[in-house]
């Protein structure tokens, strides 16, 4: 059988380039402040060269991707808003005005927005419209979806991604919009993280206790009707996911295997992230974590794909909002490998003060320092994709 156009992109996936790592490292430590002092503006420079290929990427033209689809599972009563929100949200976005938009305009990222599934007919000229099937079927009566929509949904990220690529795009970040979608996520943290449903599953849009015992009582009805099978992503993703999600998972394939990083936002996203870490594990060290949602369950689909958020906003919108706040703080790593003097460069002394002996103890630190920081974060991001 012929590989479909998402294993082509799958198979072409390849690891973090190791040899920039450690050129990344050594010009971070060359540079007029104490060797890991800047963190993780330093870690992520370093994987922003085992990306890129280069130390001082030009990550300037950047989009969020924000898939919008229907959930049939809202039929159940899981969120706090009508179903109707979707589409409507779906125009606040193409005419400015919802916080993704704003955030964007903030970090001179665009926002690009697509219909994979939505089930009302939309039509505008930002509009892309992708549509795969007009909205997931209710998870809690049957599969979401087919393996095969599933498919063409994630064929619809990777696609949007290259034709992205070819127009200069070189960061991505992750965004949705689909009101039931933190069930279909909780469900895949369920089923992929072997979570508990109570512990998998929160208030998404601001549900009440009640309702929240009830939600957690639709995922175990979805998860033991439909018995996916968690050795099997695309089967979790059609059984119990999302157009949208599965959208994303294939904006997370495209841009690792155009080697561009993507940033990874909140629940949802990084429900995707998680289908995608499996589907490829490499895919993992081309994330970036921005926050962690106030969402229960998100801290642990992270810790599921060995990511660490760069932020804490106790934010809990979705949309991408959380992904591109962390865009100048990406921007800003690259900024530092760009602009800041080395020691020799300001002549500032490097290491501990006095004599050959201290010079040699100070070389031998330095050179330890570069070494063990790029080996231990280029294994870390073997580990990330090995765990996924
Ligand atoms: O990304 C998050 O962490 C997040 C957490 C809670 C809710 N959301 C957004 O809220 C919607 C889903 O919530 P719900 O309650 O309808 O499942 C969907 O449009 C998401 O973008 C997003
Ligand atoms: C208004 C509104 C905006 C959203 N953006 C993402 N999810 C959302 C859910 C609601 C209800």
């Amino acid at each position: 059988m012929s590989k479909s156009n998402w294993q082509e992109a799958v198979s072409a996936i390849s690891p973090l380039d190791e040899a920039w790592v450690v050129r990344a490292s050594e010009r971070l430590d060359s540079l007029t402040k104490p060797p890991g002092s800047l963190g993780r503006l330093e870690e992520t420079a370093r994987q922003l060269a085992g990306i890129t290929g280069e130390l001082t990427p030009d990550l300037s033209r950047k989009a969020v991707i924000v898939m919008a689809g229907d959930h049939g599972v809202c039929e159940e009563g899981v969120s706090a808003f009508p179903a109707e929100v979707t589409p409507q949200m779906v125009l606040n976005f193409l005419n400015g005005g919802a916080a993704v938009n704003v955030l964007a305009r903030q970090a001179g990222a665009d926002v690009v927005c697509v219909d994979i599934g939505v089930n009302a007919e939309l039509s505008h000229p930002e509009l892309v419209s992708r549509k795969v099937r007009k909205g997931t079927a209710n998870m809690a009566a049957g599969p979401a979806m087919s393996r095969e929509e599933a498919e063409a949904a994630i064929s619809v990220g990777i696609d949007l991604v290259g034709e992205l690529v070819e127009r200069g795009y070189r960061m991505f970040a992750t965004g949705e919009m689909g009101i039931g979608n933190t069930t279909a996520s909780s469900a895949i943290l369920t089923v992929l993280g072997d979570t508990d449903p109570a512990a998998a599953t929160g208030r998404g849009t601001g549900i009440d206790d009640e309702r929240l015992k009830h939600k957690q009582q639709v995922i175990s009805r979805a998860v033991a009707l439909n018995r996916p099978d968690a050795t099997d992503p695309v089967d979790v993703l059609a059984k119990v996911g999302g157009l949208e999600i599965a959208g994303l998972v294939g904006v997370i394939l495209g841009a690792a295997r155009h080697r561009c990083p993507v940033v990874i936002d909140g629940f949802i996203s990084s429900a995707a992230a998680l289908l995608a870490a499996r589907i490829a594990p490499l895919s993992a060290s081309y994330m970036i974590a921005s926050h962690l949602s106030q969402e229960q369950g998100h801290a642990r689909l992270l810790e599921r794909i060995g990511l660490s958020p760069m932020l804490r906003m106790d934010m809990r919108l979705g949309e991408g909002t959380g992904a591109v706040l962390a865009f100048p703080l990406i921007e800003a790593s690259v900024r530092i490998m760009k602009e800041m003097a080395t020691f020799a460069d300001a002549g500032v002394s490097q290491g501990p003060a006095g004599g050959a002996e201290a010079d040699a103890v100070r070389d031998a630190n330095l050179s330890e320092t570069s070494a063990q920081q790029a080996s231990e974060q280029a294994s870390l991001l073997a580990q990330a994709g090995h765990r996924a």
